[in-house]
């Protein structure tokens, strides 16, 4: 059967919170890590088995490189994508619309429709459960505007501009329009006729108001025929429902079932978010922990043999307990990293040594992995060479707990599977960090190695 829906995502961790919201929605989704490569080639699906997958996620790391670069790999996902025969493309950005004055949601977005032979799409960043909301085009998180967030202050893309609709005027060329709240709440035909009162008059972007589910409900049925949508995951929680009332999508009962889980537990955290930080908080008040520092790593090895040093006495108990590893700072630690090092260079180092941590200690006993940071878990599924993802239950909203072939299985175990959670920095609870493991227990009964 082709898949129904296909997704490219500019970041790992969205991707994981679009394919959670799909699967959560009764959809078999399975995401992959950049485009199969050998598929494009053969025209094969890369030997990935999609015989009883309804949803295929690309995460790509393209939410913050050159705007070319960007346009060419989201290209090169939808030509995959249209190979395993996705009835509509959903380009999953954040939910908060970071991007920058060249991009890349609108460069991005216009290419797609034109290789989709498509005139219009819809933008809908709303993501309620998580505070994300749209009115009259103004992006709310929480009660803030957008611009009063914390946003502003983003390193690589502060969102100084609430109005998504200028934002995203300033990053194409083409008519940008807005379906506000007042027709939405007339239902979805009145939604569909003003986005074909929009088509007629040749704009191709449409930001859509959303406040709460219902209003996600009512874009899902006007956008359904759509070849393109474009959004944070909300509007995937709704999607599902409307395939199957077209009759593309089967019934399924459970669509998040994940082998059991095996191995120790580690986390490794390289975001700086308030929350990731009050995450570490909670953590370290029961687990033990150990804080990396940029500076010391670039000064010796030493301090990286401490962090290894430190995870292996963990991995020698006899009943092993959850630990973490974390350069998480507060902005004036983070502040005197960069000064000393560099912006770029404080951030590399730590994300090579967590993910050269995760190489290590995946292959001596760590089966059960949670990483706290968009760009830190790009940095360790590459280093773990991780290319699919198996998507299973949600810990918190946008957060699931996910599965990939243990890359330290070998022949002998070719079942063994790697635990793996990618959360995104802002997302998740206090108790995150703790509580993640004990629903991944309750989900998937563990079993013991041999
Ligand atoms: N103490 C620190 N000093 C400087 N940079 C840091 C520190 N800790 C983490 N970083 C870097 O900050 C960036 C955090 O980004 P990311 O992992 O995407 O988290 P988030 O999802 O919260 O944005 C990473 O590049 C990481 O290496
Ligand atoms: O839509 C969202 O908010 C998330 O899925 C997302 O994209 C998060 O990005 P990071 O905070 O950079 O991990």
């Amino acid at each position: 059967m082709p898949i129904v829906l296909g997704g490219i995502a500019d970041d790992f961790t969205g991707a994981t919170d679009l394919a959670n919201n799909l699967v959560r929605a009764g959809m078999r989704t399975v995401q992959v890590i950049g485009v199969p490569q050998d598929a494009l080639q053969e025209g094969e699906a890369n030997g990935l088995d999609l015989t009883e997958v309804d949803a295929v996620v690309v995460a790509l790391k393209s939410r913050s490189c050159p705007v070319d670069q960007a346009i060419s790999e989201s290209l090169a996902a939808l030509e995959w994508l249209k190979a395993q025969g996705a009835r509509q493309l959903f380009f999953k950005y954040c939910s908060t619309f970071d991007s920058t004055p060249e991009g890349n949601i609108g460069p991005v977005a216009d290419a797609l429709l034109e290789a989709l032979d498509s005139t219009q799409t819809a933008f809908v960043p709303a993501f309620p459960i998580n505070g994300r909301s749209v009115y009259q085009g103004h992006l709310f998180v929480g009660d803030r505007l957008l611009n009063d967030s914390g946003m502003q202050h983003h390193p690589l893309n502060p969102m100084t501009d609430a109005d998504i609709v200028r934002v995203l005027s300033r990053q194409t060329p083409h008519g940008v329009g807005l379906l506000n709240h007042a027709t939405l709440s007339e239902g979805a035909q009145a939604a569909g006729e003003r986005l074909a009162t929009l088509k007629a008059q040749g704009v191709r972007h449409v930001v859509c108001d959303s406040l709460d589910e219902r209003d996600l409900e009512v874009l899902a049925e006007a956008l359904v025929e759509h070849a393109l949508v474009t959004g944070g995951s909300g509007l995937a929680q709704a999607l599902p429902a409307q395939y199957r009332r077209k009759g593309w999508l089967a019934q399924i009962d459970d669509a998040a079932v994940l082998a059991p889980a095996q191995g120790a537990a580690m986390v490794l955290s390289g975001s700086c978010s308030r929350m990731t930080l009050k995450q570490v908080a909670h953590f370290t008040q029961q687990h033990a922990a150990f804080a990396l520092d940029p500076v010391k790593l670039n000064a010796s090895d030493a301090h990286f043999e401490a962090a290894l040093d430190f995870a292996r006495e963990q991995l020698a108990a006899a009943d092993p307990r959850p630990f973490l590893i974390y350069a998480s700072a507060e902005p004036e630690g983070v502040k005197a990293a960069q000064a000393s090092l560099g912006v770029k260079q404080a951030g590399e180092l730590i994300e090579c040594a967590l993910a050269s941590l995760a190489s290590t200690l995946v292959s001596e006993g760590v089966g059960r992995l949670l990483v706290a940071g968009g760009e830190t878990s790009g940095a360790v599924v590459s280093a773990l060479d991780i290319r699919e993802l198996r998507i299973g239950g949600q810990i918190d909203p946008g957060v699931p707990w996910t599965q990939a072939p243990h890359p330290a299985s070998g022949p002998s175990r070719p079942e063994a599977m790697l635990s793996l959670t990618l959360k995104s920095g802002n997302f998740g609870g206090e108790d995150f960090f703790t509580r993640a493991f004990d629903v991944l227990d309750a989900m998937n009964p563990r079993e013991e190695t041999a």
